[in-house]
């Protein structure tokens, strides 16, 4: 985390001539210095993606009247959907967690080696069983058993506590309850999951034991944002390890594991970053 002083913008519109210098025009000549720059053109659809990052140092135009510059320099003439970041505003997070505690003590060692420009106050489960970890780092930890006569009611509880801590985008770390709408409509493309297959393969809640059964030779994991279609949001990232007739469903929960901490990471990274754009429900991750 280099500069801490920085603006990231994040655009996609129509495709056409002359929108990367019309950005990089407009940065420069209000004394912006450009620390990065990556782009991507959908060729199918004519579609531009863009991600810029500069330093405010020198910036002449106040930090309170940057999104509105954009919008009416850059924006209406482009037709652009856009987000304006600043890099000193930490983005608040919180995670979702039921009993198995493999990726939530990734993220919380990750969080605490400070390898993340980000808040983690809080912990939400529907089970008890591992406050202890929470405890372990001083967060805040609360429990919402669920069962399929309360989901609506905890939800709401849920939803109130994340208004409360200010929560800006959510991880589910093997969290093992579908949520419904009304907790997803309030984090559109803002809750990350993991989901322990190679997706689309073996959607739902064993995956390892489907994979088995099918006797596939690879396995993986798969990070995505939550979209009420269950394991079919946009796709953040994925990874994959190869399984033999000698694999028990153990020894593949087993390497699973691994795969699922990496690749979940990956994905909380990134979005920290501001390096995804969602369109269409896939996902564009610059570098
Ligand atoms: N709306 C969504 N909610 C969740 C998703 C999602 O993609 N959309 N992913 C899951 C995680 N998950 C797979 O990655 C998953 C978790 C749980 C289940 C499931 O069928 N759960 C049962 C209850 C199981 C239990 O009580 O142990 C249920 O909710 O009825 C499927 C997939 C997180 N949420």
């Amino acid at each position: 985390m280099a500069n801490d002083n920085t603006a990231v913008l994040l655009i996609h519109c129509p495709d056409r001539p002359g929108i990367l210098a019309a950005v990089t025009d407009f940065i420069n000549q209000q004394k912006g210095n450009i620390l990065y720059l990556d782009q991507y053109v959908n060729r199918e659809d004519h579609v531009f993606f863009m991600r810029v990052e500069w330093a405010l140092d020198n910036f002449i135009i106040p930090r309170d009247e940057i999104e509105d510059y954009i919008d009416t320099l850059l924006a209406k003439r482009y037709s652009m959907n856009f987000r304006l970041y600043f890099s000193d505003s930490k983005p608040r997070m919180a995670i979702f967690v039921s009993k198995m505690s493999h990726c939530l003590f990734d993220l919380l060692g990750r969080y605490h080696a400070g390898e993340w420009n980000v808040e983690l106050p809080l912990i939400i489960s529907n089970h008890p069983d591992l406050k202890p970890v929470a405890d372990q780092f001083g967060i805040d930890y609360f429990v919402f058993p669920i069962n399929k006569d309360n989901k609506a009611e905890q939800e709401a509880k849920e939803l109130e506590l994340l208004k409360q801590y200010n929560i800006n985008f959510v991880v589910l770390a093997r969290y093992m309850q579908v949520l419904s709408p009304q907790l997803i409509d309030s984090y559109p493309n803002r809750i990350i999951n993991i989901h322990h297959s190679f997706l689309p393969a073996f959607a739902g809640a064993k995956p390892y034991h489907a994979a088995h059964e099918r006797g596939v030779k690879i396995i993986g994991a798969t990070s995505h944002y939550v979209t009420s279609d269950l394991d079919a949001g946009p796709i953040i990232g994925q990874d994959v390890v190869r399984v033999t007739h000698k694999d028990t469903i153990e020894s593949m929960v087993r390497k699973g594991r691994d795969l699922e901490k990496i690749v979940l990471s990956r994905a909380v990274e990134k979005h920290i970053d501001r390096k995804i754009l969602t369109y269409q429900n896939r996902t564009v991750v610059f570098d």
